[in-house]
């Protein structure tokens, strides 16, 4: 990411600037040290706001994280409560921020709610799933270690994706297409799922943009949403299957 914000006060990102790696470098263990150690002898479940707090904190102080972040987790939970789906889909988990802000947001409207995450690095999922035990909600969430293109087929042979309520695109952005046209065409999703996409401006996703607005039997508009730490503009892009047999055609 290329900014001209002075980043001086937000020593995280500053550092992720300077390196220009942001992910995947051992950041992520240090961040369940991190949690860990401010929530010692604190009684179990931990409740998902003060995990997310402190992954902010991390985020703002230590190293960024890829997460969605305090501003659009704001945005996306509004999303929710409109759309109030039960049945989520995300691909791309990273260490279960999404994951543990939609459970807390379903299960103010359903028990019975259930979160599929999938992600492909094996690390990150096992500390997602750490944290998701902690917030009490292995019963609400489930951590699928693999890639998007081989969870896919299984999960739906499986009989767990079909039709699903609502999918959320965080993973590889140069899979956003690929991934939606293949959950069309198998029934993962259909009319009446809502998929929203994020960093569909930064840092962008021009041809699954694209591509969804063009399509038959969809409704799709972007949601402004900011990358925190920094306030860089970003988009979510939020489709609404209207007609599924004319999105297919
Ligand atoms: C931006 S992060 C997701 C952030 C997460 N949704 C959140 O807000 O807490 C992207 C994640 O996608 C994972 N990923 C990338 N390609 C993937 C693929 N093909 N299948 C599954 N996960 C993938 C990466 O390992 C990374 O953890």
């Amino acid at each position: 990411m290329s900014t001209e914000t002075d980043l001086s006060h937000i020593p995280g990102f500053k550092r992720t600037m300077e390196t220009e790696v942001e992910s995947h470098d051992g950041r992520e263990g240090r961040v369940l040290t991190f949690i860990k150690s401010r929530i010692d002898g604190e009684p179990t479940p931990i409740p998902v706001k003060t995990l997310l707090d402190l992954m902010d904190e991390f985020s703002f102080q230590e190293d960024f994280l890829i997460s969605i972040g305090d501003h659009k987790a704001k945005v996306f939970t509004d999303i929710i409560h409109e759309k109030k789906p039960k049945t989520f889909v995300e691909f791309g988990g990273y260490l279960g921020y999404s994951a543990l802000l939609v459970a807390a947001a379903i299960k103010e409207y359903a028990s019975d709610g259930h979160i599929w995450s999938v992600e492909a690095d094996k690390d990150c999922a096992a500390i997602a799933s750490e944290l998701i035990t902690l917030a009490g909600l292995d019963h609400m969430i489930t951590v699928v270690l693999d890639k998007t293109t081989d969870a896919i087929p299984k999960l739906q042979g499986q009989g767990h994706f079909k039709n699903v309520d609502m999918l959320f695109l965080d993973h590889d952005e140069s899979l956003y297409k690929p991934d939606f046209q293949t959950c069309l065409a198998t029934g993962v999703i259909g009319t009446g799922t809502t998929i929203v996409a994020d960093n569909v401006v930064r840092p962008g996703a021009p041809e699954y943009r694209r591509y969804v607005r063009e399509l038959k039997g969809v409704q799709s508009k972007g949601v402004r949403g900011l990358i925190t730490p920094g306030n860089f503009e970003d988009e979510f892009e939020v489709t609404e299957i209207v007609n599924a047999d004319e999105a297919r055609q």
